[in-house]
């Protein structure tokens, strides 16, 4: 039988750590790649001694995928090194004083990714759009800086805290082939953010500076909706290549995205195209095109506008319940992951990327 990376995913945690939690979720899990020829995948303990403890672990877990499919399974067990402390870094600060716009090191290209209207599915594409440039070949950082309602852990699959690099610095997580780092993953998922406009301001300031990215072509951030304080910080504060607007083609959508894209342009920074999203809907029972928030909108407003249209895409379930699940869309070989394949095509040929 064919597993998918649900499937796997379903299966691991279904074998217990030490914790006593799943695989999965006690987030022991790294580099997970499941092909049609093989299933292969890292456990990551955080000291030698708790790999070699983890050996019958491991043994388990390709048992219980042997057992439901014929695909060869390899896993390997590794350590990232001595018990390191947990970071000093405490996210919740009042941002540092620094000279002018900062750049990240390392990191070629910052782009944002902004919406006027909250729920248009801008964290979605800025997912999916990490994903579909990394399976081209680029190395990508995908930052949530949504930071009233981070949703890339569980868009991406990733949980638990990261750890220290040793040097005050927090290494970031990685799935799908990109590097990742939210503020959702260093505070309580339960608890909401109540935080100020200097504390958001910081707590970015950290999530950039003090996050090891390493060597990126490009970091795209996942901005919160609207024309608020981190959107503002973030521009006048960092060296953006640039931003991207997503909105839905529906004319109240619009109106914000226009109000996000009037912010852009009084901060000086570039506009490098608009996306729609949930652009049309292929019902898959009768194959009837219906256009549930209109269709083309987007495009003449970027007409109008005289700014670069990125494409469309279509309001799609699979879209939403790979969201869901954390294994975005783009990670699969359906319609959907090649609408974004192309997306990310575009990016590259017109020299965003
Ligand atoms: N093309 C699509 N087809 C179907 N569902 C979608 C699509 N794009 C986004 N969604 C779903 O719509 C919901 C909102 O999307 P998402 O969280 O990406 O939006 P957002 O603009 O980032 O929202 P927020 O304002 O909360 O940050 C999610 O449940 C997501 O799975």
């Amino acid at each position: 039988m064919t597993l998918s990376n649900a499937n796997v995913r379903a299966i691991l945690n279904q074998v217990k750590s030490p914790s006593g939690q799943g695989l999965i979720d006690s987030d022991l899990v790294r580099a997970l790649t499941v092909d049609s020829d093989a299933i292969r995948f890292v456990i990551e303990a955080a000291t030698p001694e708790e790999a070699q403890a983890l050996e019958p672990v491991r043994q388990a877990a390709v048992e219980a995928l042997k057992a439901q499919t014929s695909v060869p399974v390899s896993a390997v067990l590794t350590a990232h090194g001595p018990s390191k402390p947990v970071p000093s870094l405490k996210v919740g600060r009042h941002p540092t004083p620094q000279a002018g716009p900062q750049s990240v090191p390392g990191v070629k290209r910052i782009i944002a990714i902004g919406s006027g209207k909250g729920g248009v599915g801008k964290s979605t594409v800025s997912s999916n759009l990490a994903v579909a440039l990394a399976r081209k070949g680029k190395k990508v950082g995908l930052l949530d800086a949504d930071l009233y309602g981070p949703s890339q852990p569980r868009m991406m699959g990733v949980s638990g805290k990261p750890k220290s690099n040793g040097n005050d610095m927090i290494e970031p997580l990685s799935a799908h082939g990109v590097t990742i780092m939210s503020l959702g993953l260093m505070v309580d998922p339960d608890k909401a953010v109540i935080w100020r406009g200097p504390m958001l301001m910081g707590a970015l300031q950290q999530l950039l500076g003090q996050v090891a990215w390493g060597e990126l072509d490009v970091l795209l951030i996942d901005l919160p909706p609207g024309t608020g304080d981190i959107q503002l910080s973030l521009c006048q504060k960092t060296n953006l290549s640039g931003a991207v607007v997503v909105s839905t083609p529906q004319d109240v959508a619009l109106l914000d995205a226009r109000k996000a894209l009037d912010m852009f342009k009084t901060l000086k920074t570039p506009v490098l195209g608009l996306v729609e999203n949930m652009s049309t809907f292929h019902c898959p029972n009768c194959g009837h095109e219906a256009h549930i928030f209109g269709h083309g909108g987007v495009a003449d407003a970027a007409k109008e506008l005289e700014l670069p249209f990125l494409g469309a895409l279509p309001i799609d379930l699979d879209t939403r319940l790979a969201g869901d699940s954390g294994t975005p869309i783009a990670a699969g070989d359906c319609d959907m992951a090649q609408s974004y394949a192309n997306l990310a095509q575009r990016f590259i040929d017109g020299g965003i990327v």
